[in-house]
Protein backbone atom coordinates (compact mmCIF):
# COMPACT_ATOMS: atom_id res chain seq x y z
CA UNK A 1 0.00 0.00 0.00
CA UNK A 2 1.30 3.28 -0.91
CA UNK A 3 2.77 5.60 2.61
CA UNK A 4 0.35 8.55 2.31
CA UNK A 5 2.07 11.75 1.76
CA UNK A 6 -0.75 14.21 3.05
CA UNK A 7 -1.01 13.46 7.26
CA UNK A 8 -4.60 14.30 8.54
CA UNK A 9 -3.91 16.56 11.87
CA UNK A 10 -6.94 14.85 13.90
CA UNK A 11 -6.67 18.14 16.94
CA UNK A 12 -9.00 20.58 15.95
CA UNK A 13 -7.07 23.32 18.13
CA UNK A 14 -3.84 24.99 17.94
CA UNK A 15 -3.11 27.08 20.40
CA UNK A 16 -0.63 29.84 19.01
CA UNK A 17 1.08 32.65 20.60
CA UNK A 18 2.11 35.97 19.38
CA UNK A 19 4.12 38.82 20.69
CA UNK A 20 3.15 42.42 20.05
CA UNK A 21 5.99 44.56 20.07
CA UNK A 22 6.97 48.33 19.62
CA UNK A 23 7.74 51.76 21.48
CA UNK A 24 6.08 52.82 24.65
CA UNK A 25 2.98 54.69 23.35
CA UNK A 26 2.07 53.42 20.13
CA UNK A 27 -1.16 51.71 20.43
CA UNK A 28 0.02 47.91 21.45
CA UNK A 29 -2.63 47.58 24.28
CA UNK A 30 -5.68 49.63 22.48
CA UNK A 31 -5.11 47.44 19.57
CA UNK A 32 -5.42 44.34 21.86
CA UNK A 33 -8.56 45.75 23.55
CA UNK A 34 -10.07 46.70 20.55
CA UNK A 35 -9.21 43.24 18.31
CA UNK A 36 -9.81 41.67 21.99
CA UNK A 37 -12.95 43.45 23.55
CA UNK A 38 -14.07 45.62 20.97
CA UNK A 39 -13.09 49.11 23.10
CA UNK A 40 -11.18 51.91 23.16
CA UNK A 41 -9.85 53.85 25.95
CA UNK A 42 -8.52 57.44 25.77
CA UNK A 43 -6.18 57.35 28.64
CA UNK A 44 -2.87 55.72 28.53
CA UNK A 45 -1.54 53.72 31.03
CA UNK A 46 1.80 52.19 30.34
CA UNK A 47 1.88 48.49 30.14
CA UNK A 48 3.53 47.18 33.33
CA UNK A 49 6.19 44.33 32.36
CA UNK A 50 3.43 42.21 29.67
CA UNK A 51 0.45 41.15 29.81
CA UNK A 52 -1.77 38.43 28.40
CA UNK A 53 -4.84 38.49 26.37
CA UNK A 54 -7.02 35.76 24.86
CA UNK A 55 -9.18 35.25 21.67
CA UNK A 56 -10.25 32.20 19.85
CA UNK A 57 -10.76 32.48 15.78
CA UNK A 58 -12.07 29.66 13.47
CA UNK A 59 -10.10 29.20 10.27
CA UNK A 60 -10.71 26.37 8.07
CA UNK A 61 -12.56 24.25 11.07
CA UNK A 62 -9.97 25.09 13.39
CA UNK A 63 -10.20 26.60 16.71
CA UNK A 64 -7.15 28.95 16.77
CA UNK A 65 -6.47 29.36 20.33
CA UNK A 66 -4.39 33.30 20.20
CA UNK A 67 -2.74 34.24 23.29
CA UNK A 68 -1.37 37.85 22.41
CA UNK A 69 1.35 39.19 24.66
CA UNK A 70 1.10 42.59 25.60
CA UNK A 71 5.30 43.46 25.95
CA UNK A 72 5.41 46.99 27.59
CA UNK A 73 7.14 49.09 25.51
CA UNK A 74 9.09 51.22 28.37
CA UNK A 75 13.27 50.82 28.50
CA UNK A 76 12.80 49.98 31.95
CA UNK A 77 10.84 46.66 31.09
CA UNK A 78 12.88 45.19 28.18
CA UNK A 79 15.44 43.04 30.43
CA UNK A 80 12.08 41.17 31.57
CA UNK A 81 10.05 41.27 28.50
CA UNK A 82 12.77 39.43 26.40
CA UNK A 83 12.38 36.34 28.57
CA UNK A 84 8.50 36.07 27.04
CA UNK A 85 9.59 36.09 23.59
CA UNK A 86 10.38 32.02 23.66
CA UNK A 87 7.94 29.66 21.82
CA UNK A 88 6.64 32.38 19.92
CA UNK A 89 4.34 31.84 16.69
CA UNK A 90 4.44 35.04 15.25
CA UNK A 91 4.96 38.97 15.85
CA UNK A 92 3.29 42.19 16.02
CA UNK A 93 5.55 44.99 16.01
CA UNK A 94 3.68 48.42 16.29
CA UNK A 95 4.73 52.32 15.38
CA UNK A 96 2.96 55.50 15.38
CA UNK A 97 2.07 56.84 11.72
CA UNK A 98 2.35 60.56 13.69
CA UNK A 99 5.63 59.75 15.59
CA UNK A 100 8.64 59.22 13.35
CA UNK A 101 11.03 58.47 16.45
CA UNK A 102 8.52 55.05 16.97
CA UNK A 103 9.39 54.42 13.41
CA UNK A 104 13.23 54.45 13.94
CA UNK A 105 12.64 52.35 16.65
CA UNK A 106 11.68 49.40 14.24
CA UNK A 107 14.75 47.50 13.74
CA UNK A 108 15.60 47.86 17.72
CA UNK A 109 12.71 45.79 18.31
CA UNK A 110 12.75 43.75 15.48
CA UNK A 111 15.98 42.78 16.05
CA UNK A 112 15.66 42.26 19.70
CA UNK A 113 12.71 39.88 19.28
CA UNK A 114 14.36 37.72 16.51
CA UNK A 115 17.45 37.66 18.69
CA UNK A 116 16.13 36.40 21.54
CA UNK A 117 13.97 33.82 20.15
CA UNK A 118 16.50 31.35 19.21
CA UNK A 119 14.58 29.47 16.14
CA UNK A 120 15.41 29.93 12.47
CA UNK A 121 13.28 33.01 11.31
CA UNK A 122 13.22 31.85 8.02
CA UNK A 123 9.37 32.33 7.08
CA UNK A 124 8.21 33.85 10.42
CA UNK A 125 5.21 35.52 10.27
CA UNK A 126 5.69 38.91 10.96
CA UNK A 127 3.46 41.90 10.79
CA UNK A 128 3.59 45.71 11.09
CA UNK A 129 1.14 48.01 12.41
CA UNK A 130 1.35 51.73 11.32
CA UNK A 131 -1.04 52.83 14.01
CA UNK A 132 -2.81 55.89 15.07
CA UNK A 133 -3.81 56.73 11.09
CA UNK A 134 -7.47 58.72 12.41
CA UNK A 135 -5.11 61.59 13.47
CA UNK A 136 -3.44 64.30 11.68
CA UNK A 137 0.09 65.28 11.78
CA UNK A 138 1.04 62.06 10.37
CA UNK A 139 5.25 61.97 9.94
CA UNK A 140 5.77 58.67 8.20
CA UNK A 141 4.31 57.79 4.87
CA UNK A 142 2.71 54.57 3.71
CA UNK A 143 5.19 54.46 1.28
CA UNK A 144 8.36 54.35 3.50
CA UNK A 145 6.45 51.74 5.77
CA UNK A 146 5.97 49.35 2.62
CA UNK A 147 9.46 49.78 1.76
CA UNK A 148 10.62 48.71 5.51
CA UNK A 149 8.46 45.77 5.36
CA UNK A 150 9.28 44.90 2.29
CA UNK A 151 13.24 44.82 2.74
CA UNK A 152 12.37 42.47 5.78
CA UNK A 153 9.74 39.94 4.85
CA UNK A 154 6.62 41.45 6.60
CA UNK A 155 3.07 42.58 6.28
CA UNK A 156 1.97 45.69 6.49
CA UNK A 157 -1.63 47.39 7.84
CA UNK A 158 -2.56 50.89 8.23
CA UNK A 159 -4.62 50.61 11.05
CA UNK A 160 -6.56 52.80 13.83
CA UNK A 161 -7.29 51.06 17.41
CA UNK A 162 -9.43 53.89 17.68
CA UNK A 163 -12.04 53.73 14.87
CA UNK A 164 -11.30 50.10 14.23
CA UNK A 165 -10.20 50.65 10.92
CA UNK A 166 -8.32 46.96 9.33
CA UNK A 167 -7.59 45.91 13.01
CA UNK A 168 -9.56 42.43 12.62
CA UNK A 169 -7.75 42.19 9.14
CA UNK A 170 -4.45 42.33 10.51
CA UNK A 171 -4.93 40.18 13.19
CA UNK A 172 -6.39 37.64 11.41
CA UNK A 173 -3.48 37.77 8.76
CA UNK A 174 -1.26 36.90 10.95
CA UNK A 175 -3.18 34.21 12.51
CA UNK A 176 -3.40 32.46 9.67
CA UNK A 177 -0.38 33.02 8.25
CA UNK A 178 1.33 31.55 11.63
CA UNK A 179 -1.15 28.60 11.32
CA UNK A 180 -0.03 28.08 8.10
CA UNK A 181 3.40 27.75 9.56
CA UNK A 182 2.27 25.66 12.08
CA UNK A 183 0.57 22.65 9.34
CA UNK A 184 4.09 22.85 7.37
CA UNK A 185 6.05 22.62 10.49
CA UNK A 186 3.54 19.20 11.83
CA UNK A 187 4.13 18.10 8.24
CA UNK A 188 8.00 17.64 8.24
CA UNK A 189 7.58 16.35 11.59
CA UNK A 190 5.47 13.58 10.08
CA UNK A 191 7.55 13.25 6.96
CA UNK A 192 10.70 12.42 9.38
CA UNK A 193 9.08 11.02 11.87
CA UNK A 194 7.94 8.38 9.55
CA UNK A 195 10.37 7.61 7.37
CA UNK A 196 10.12 3.79 6.58
CA UNK A 197 12.75 1.22 5.51
CA UNK A 198 11.86 0.05 1.91
CA UNK A 199 9.36 -2.88 1.92
CA UNK A 200 11.65 -6.44 0.90
CA UNK A 201 10.28 -6.88 -2.55
CA UNK A 202 11.24 -3.10 -3.24
CA UNK A 203 14.85 -2.54 -4.81
CA UNK A 204 17.29 -0.37 -2.94
CA UNK A 205 18.92 1.78 -4.56
CA UNK A 206 22.08 -0.33 -4.11
CA UNK A 207 20.56 -3.77 -5.64
CA UNK A 208 19.42 -1.52 -8.82
CA UNK A 209 22.52 0.27 -9.30
CA UNK A 210 24.94 -3.16 -8.67
N1 LIG B 1 -5.83 58.84 18.25
C1 LIG B 1 -5.48 57.61 18.58
N2 LIG B 1 -4.96 57.35 19.80
C2 LIG B 1 -4.61 56.08 20.08
C3 LIG B 1 -4.78 55.02 19.16
N3 LIG B 1 -4.32 53.88 19.73
C4 LIG B 1 -3.90 54.21 20.96
N4 LIG B 1 -4.07 55.53 21.19
C5 LIG B 1 -3.74 56.27 22.42
O1 LIG B 1 -2.33 56.23 22.60
C6 LIG B 1 -2.01 56.15 23.99
C7 LIG B 1 -1.09 54.97 24.24
O2 LIG B 1 -1.81 53.79 23.96
P1 LIG B 1 -1.41 52.36 24.59
O3 LIG B 1 -2.26 51.36 23.93
O4 LIG B 1 -1.43 52.41 26.06
O5 LIG B 1 0.11 52.25 24.10
P2 LIG B 1 1.17 51.07 24.37
O6 LIG B 1 1.95 50.90 23.12
O7 LIG B 1 0.48 49.86 24.91
O8 LIG B 1 2.09 51.73 25.50
P3 LIG B 1 3.11 50.97 26.52
O9 LIG B 1 2.28 50.04 27.36
O10 LIG B 1 3.71 52.07 27.36
O11 LIG B 1 4.14 50.27 25.73
C8 LIG B 1 -3.35 56.06 24.74
O12 LIG B 1 -3.69 57.34 25.21
C9 LIG B 1 -4.33 55.61 23.66
O13 LIG B 1 -5.66 56.05 23.91
C10 LIG B 1 -5.36 55.31 17.89
O14 LIG B 1 -5.57 54.47 17.01
N5 LIG B 1 -5.68 56.63 17.65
Amino acid sequence: MPKPHVYMISSKKVDLKIVILGAAGTGKTSLLHRYVHKKFYNDYRTTLGAHVMSKNLEVDNTTLRLQIWDMGGQDRFQPMVTSFYKGSDACILTFDVTDAESFESLDYWRKNFLDNLRIPIEGFPIVLLGNKIDLEDRQVSKEKALSWCKERDASYFEVSAKNDVNVDQAFEKLAADAFQRYLESVQSFMTDSFKLTPAEDEPTKKSQCC
